[in-house]
């Protein structure tokens, strides 16, 4: 029977990462979207500005927004500190379960913690489900139309706090207008686009990243 793309990736990780080894498991992901198949993960190009944002922040408390298969979930717990907590939310329950065996052949299962459900239901139980009071950074990478209604539902939640990072993934490809416009003009935050390329292509994209002033 025909297997899905998300299996495919999987398999290549399986093959062609070390257990254990995140960085070889985001290598082997970036060697298959070039050489094999594309797919939506945030890429190698973006991922050195993500791999920035992170290790500048230095985040105690990570939300991701869409996991897919975990490419960008992987990159990011890579460089979290060793009481860091990820959490990452997933619809898809086949992507939910490709993302969960990506997340565990890294080794990173005790940094992540993957939830399987739609952001908007899940936003509002951070504070009494994980314990959460704020996040030091959102990585949002799920439905284009979606980063704007959740960015709200976090300030309502009270989950950002002075300072948090909210780090948005393809505000160019597909991009993210309504977002856009909203972050940039808001006197709540003070943004920077980092100009860079859709992931394994030639066409424009880049992440904005944005800072909660309270
Ligand atoms: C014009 C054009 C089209 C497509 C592209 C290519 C391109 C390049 C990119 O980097 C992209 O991120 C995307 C993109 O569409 N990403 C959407 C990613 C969704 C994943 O997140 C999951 N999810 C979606 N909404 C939610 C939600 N509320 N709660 C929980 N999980 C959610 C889904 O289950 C998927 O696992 C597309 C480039 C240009
Ligand atoms: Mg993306």
């Amino acid at each position: 029977t025909q297997t899905t793309r998300p299996q495919r990736m999987l398999a290549a990780v399986q093959k062609n990462a070390t257990r254990g080894d995140p960085r070889s498991v985001v290598k082997a992901i970036d060697q298959f979207c070039r050489q094999k198949e594309w797919a939506m993960n945030v890429g190698d190009e973006k991922g050195c500005i993500l791999d920035s944002v992170v290790t500048e922040v230095n985040p105690a408390t990570v939300l991701e927004l869409g996991t897919y298969c975990g490419y960008s979930t992987v990159r990011i717990a890579s460089l979290l500190p060793p009481d860091a907590k990820l959490i990452t939310l997933e619809f898809n329950p086949h992507n939910a379960a490709i993302a969960r065996q990506v997340i565990a052949w890294a080794g990173l299962g005790d940094k992540i913690q993957l939830v399987e459900g739609a952001s908007g239901d899940w936003i509002p139980k951070m504070k009494e489900k994980f314990g959460i009071e704020t996040f030091d950074l959102v990585f949002l990478d799920h439905w284009k139309d979606r980063y704007l209604p959740d960015t709200k539902l976090m300030e309502e939640c009270g989950l950002l706090r002075k300072g948090s990072i909210l780090l948005a993934d393809n505000v160019i490809s597909p991009g993210t207008p309504d977002y856009l416009e909203y972050i940039r003009n808001s006197p709540r935050y003070k943004s920077q686009y980092f100009r860079s390329h859709l992931e394994y292509t030639k066409a424009e994209d880049g992440l904005e990243k944005s800072v909660f002033l309270g």
